[in-house]
């Protein structure tokens, strides 16, 4: 029996809702449109075409790995941030909405977006962070840092993606650990989960972002205890520290960057209405 574009859709949509994802919609659109080679236009124009069965297969063998809670952006192996597109690897944590409130608030605590600024991303992962503000800042150029060499060696690959290759560096290292240089900008999305969390994230998480990148030690801190004691000596004076955190987290890390000796430069909230990022100032 031939299938038409609209059936096929409604069909994946379905077995997407029954096998419990959150967004079985926009999921199956995104995967029709991967698995058929289709943009978003095609799908309405197209509705109503025949869909040949080897397609059909292809669709449904990925439906079928989303349905066992394969994240989408794992199945394409790249999603959007800002205004970037990414690459993904088993090393790399996938990009969430939520630190695009990272990106946002740093940009409007910058008093010229046309200076020369030199930025550092701690923990860069796929490079989202650092790649989206420079490509918002012209004359900017950065260095991305990560434990994990898959993850730097993704970001290299997504600078390149994005035309950024000539402005962005991307290097192994133990969050700011024998940088020698100063920054105006050091911006961080460290692990923040509680260690005992991690088992009761949902298996999209658990089971397909790195532990790396989601450990954030017993209380879920350790990792901003140890940036916000670097930070100082990475930045300009006057130079600005921005730090996505985990749900509650805000006051303790606004705390640490208080106690390192930063001037408190404001708390953000993502668009859930968490507390999502903590700015510091450093000394003039
Ligand atoms: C929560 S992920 C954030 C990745 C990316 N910046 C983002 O926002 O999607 C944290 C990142 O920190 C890296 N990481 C963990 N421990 C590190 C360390 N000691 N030094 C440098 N990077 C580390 C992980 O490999 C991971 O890429």
């Amino acid at each position: 029996m031939t299938i038409t574009l609209h059936q096929l859709r409604r069909t994946a949509e379905a077995r997407l809702r029954e096998a419990g994802v959150d967004t079985p919609d926009l999921d199956a659109r995104l995967l029709v449109e991967h698995a058929l080679g289709l943009t978003r236009h095609d799908l309405f124009t197209r509705a109503n075409d025949p869909v040949p069965e080897p397609d059909a297969a292809r669709l449904f063998a990925l439906v079928e790995r989303r349905a066992a809670r394969e994240p989408v952006g794992r199945i394409l192996g790249h999603r959007e941030f800002w205004t970037i597109d990414l690459s993904l690897n088993p090393d790399t944590l996938e990009p969430r909405a939520d630190t695009e409130t990272l990106v946002e608030a740093v940009l409007k605590a910058l008093p010229d977006r046309s200076a020369p600024l030199r930025l550092l991303d701690l923990g860069t992962g796929t490079g989202c962070i650092l790649l989206a503000l420079l490509a918002e800042l012209p004359n900017a150029s950065g260095l991305g840092v990560d434990l994990s060499p898959g993850a730097v060696a993704a970001a290299t690959e997504n600078a390149a993606r994005n035309g950024l290759a000539e402005r962005a560096r991307f290097q192994t290292g133990n969050w700011g650990a024998g940088l020698a240089e100063r920054f105006d900008v050091v911006v961080s999305n460290p692990p923040y989960i509680p260690s005992a969390d991690i088992a009761a994230l949902d298996p999209e998480v658990r089971e397909h972002d790195p532990l790396r990148a989601l450990d954030g030690g017993a209380d879920g801190l350790d990792a901003y205890r140890i940036i916000a004691a670097q930070t100082p000596d990475l930045l300009q004076p006057g130079g600005l520290a921005g730090l996505e955190v985990g749900q509650g987290q805000a006051a303790d890390v606004a705390g640490l960057l208080a106690g390192a000796g930063l001037e408190p430069a404001g708390v953000f909230r993502d668009l859930g209405g968490v507390e999502r990022c903590v700015l510091g100032r450093g000394r003039t």
